[in-house]
């Protein structure tokens, strides 16, 4: 499988994000977008997913599901934890694992949740969580339902440094299973077989 960009091309605003960039992911590696503040990373995911229009170019999954789009087959993490302050964090994970195509069990989202070092919080209502508690169950989301692509928008904001290590194990042992990754970020996310497509500078990465 292989992620595939080409020419893409985008503005916000009336201003021109970038043109002309190209990138290629494979299966088992990671693309870092990195680049300054503004400069159209959050944009660049959020048009990968469908959410944003692009003003040209286009992308593909070869090798993916030819029936759904790339948004369908991919894990979208955006700055939000989108997680409802009224449900325990296993409910919010339950919830999730359904609407997103995986088991919306207890057992699994219970599974999900201790492999992000939470298993305790399970019955707390999700409000009462700390803000690294609160991305640590947004990361448990990638965990309930199987999809071959993460994008990830500054996935490691608020995680201490154990959560971190933590949170780059789990994404090498989604690459080591044939996924890709694609994350902004403005911090080293610690994992091999990274790219970086810096974008607010000339072209891409191919
Ligand atoms: N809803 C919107 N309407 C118009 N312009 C927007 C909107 N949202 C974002 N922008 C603009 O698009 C540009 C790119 O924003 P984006 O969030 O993609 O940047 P970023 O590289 O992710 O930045 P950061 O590193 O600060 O997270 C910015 O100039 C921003 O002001």
């Amino acid at each position: 499988m292989r992620l595939r960009a080409w020419d893409l091309a985008m503005e916000r605003g009336g201003r021109r994000l970038f043109s002309r960039l190209g990138f290629e992911a494979e299966a088992g590696s990671a693309l870092i977008v990195t680049g300054p503040n503004g400069s159209g990373k959050s944009s660049l995911l959020r048009a990968l997913c469908g959410f944003l229009p692009l003003q040209s170019g286009g992308f593909a999954l070869d090798g993916g599901d030819g029936e759904r789009t790339l948004g369908e087959q991919a894990h979208y993490l955006g700055h939000a934890d989108a997680l409802k302050g009224a449900l325990t964090a296993g409910e919010n994970l339950v919830f999730w694992a359904g609407a997103l195509g995986g088991e919306a069990r207890r057992d699994a989202a219970g599974a999900a949740l201790a492999r992000v070092g939470l298993a305790h919080v399970m019955d707390f209502p999700a409000r009462a969580l700390s803000a690294g508690q609160k991305r640590r169950v947004a990361l448990a989301r990638l965990l309930v339902a199987r999809r071959p692509l993460w994008l990830l928008d500054e996935p490691t904001t608020a995680l201490d440094a154990a959560a971190q290590d933590a949170f780059a194990a789990i994404m090498q042992g989604f690459m080591d299973d044939g996924g890709i990754v694609v994350a902004a970020t403005h911090a080293p996310l610690g994992l091999a077989r990274a790219r970086e497509l810096r974008i607010g500078a000339a072209g891409g990465v191919a």
